[in-house]
């Protein structure tokens, strides 16, 4: 079940404290959506979660309130105790759709947060962005223009856009969604190992059970009308160190149906 927390608790010193965040959209005069009811939950640090659940559930919703770039109608979002109040420096984002600039080449688009933030030297987000674009395997493709990668390739820029400035919390919406299931496995793989080697929160948002349950330590299980938390499930029995090879072990397909269970039981 979703972490219960009084509201007087001292937010978490380490970790992402979401406190009775909701979130009512406004329709005109009289008519409102209520994209998300109170929910609190603690990411810990270094964890890998995931939010799944059907479309209009709230998951984009809650992301980006945890992100700072959508204020909650209650409660408020802490990271390691200090309070979330805009975009956040201390999250990367990254989207379904690259949304790297066509007229800037893959470079150009990785410096671009630096350049805005002016978290770092050029020279400095230069040696890091050639460090980044060699380990998601495009430094090659540096000097292109974005329109000539593929999608997978797309993506794996803008990740690395995302790590340029060296966040400790990355914040993926559907960022595979759009692609074929070899890719998306293979950008799994990575991202796996990825968070390991660079020790990265990651919270995740998908609409795939499989995909979830393969990257995550905890899965938060949403539902629809009106958007809410439903439970949390935490991985058991995996291996310390997952690879591709899980995708066909025994416990990977009992951890897949145990998901799935989770929605069966909100009759949906
Ligand atoms: N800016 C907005 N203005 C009004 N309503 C909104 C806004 N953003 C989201 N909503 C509504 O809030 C609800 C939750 O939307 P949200 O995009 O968070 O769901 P989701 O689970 O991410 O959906 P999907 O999987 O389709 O992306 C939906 O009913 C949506 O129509």
């Amino acid at each position: 079940m979703p972490t219960a927390r009084s509201e007087d608790a001292a937010p978490s010193a380490t970790g992402i404290d979401v406190r009775d965040v909701s979130k009512i959209f406004a329709l005109g005069a009289s008519e409102q959506t209520v994209a998300l009811k109170p929910l609190s939950l603690t990411i810990r640090k270094g964890e890998f979660f995931s939010f799944i659940g059907p479309s209009g559930c709230g998951k984009t919703t809650l992301l980006r309130i945890i992100a700072g770039l959508t204020t909650p109608t209650t409660g408020g979002v802490f990271i390691n105790g200090t309070q979330v109040t805009g975009p956040d420096s201390r999250i990367g984002m990254v989207f379904q759709k690259s949304t790297l600039l066509p007229w800037r080449t893959v470079l150009q688009n990785l410096l671009l947060p630096v350049e805005v933030t002016k978290s770092c030297s050029m020279q400095e987000a230069r040696s890091r962005a050639d460090r980044l674009l060699e380990m998601m395997g495009i430094a090659a493709f540096k000097n292109r223009s974005p329109d000539e990668l593929s999608g997978g390739m797309q993506q794996r820029a803008a990740i690395a856009r995302a790590l340029i400035t060296d966040p400790e919390i990355l914040a993926m919406d559907e960022p595979f969604s759009a692609l074929d299931e070899f890719t998306r496995e293979r950008l799994n793989d990575e991202l796996m190992g990825l968070q390991k080697s660079a020790q990265k929160t990651i919270i995740f948002v998908t609409h795939n059970i499989s995909e979830a349950v393969f990257l995550s330590d905890r899965i938060g299980v949403m539902a629809p009308r009106p958007g809410r938390l439903d439970s949390i499930i935490e991985a058991q029995g995996f291996p310390a160190v997952r690879d591709a090879s899980l995708r066909k072990k025994q416990e990977f397909f009992r951890e897949v149906a145990r998901a799935r269970d989770a929605f069966d039981r909100l009759h949906l």
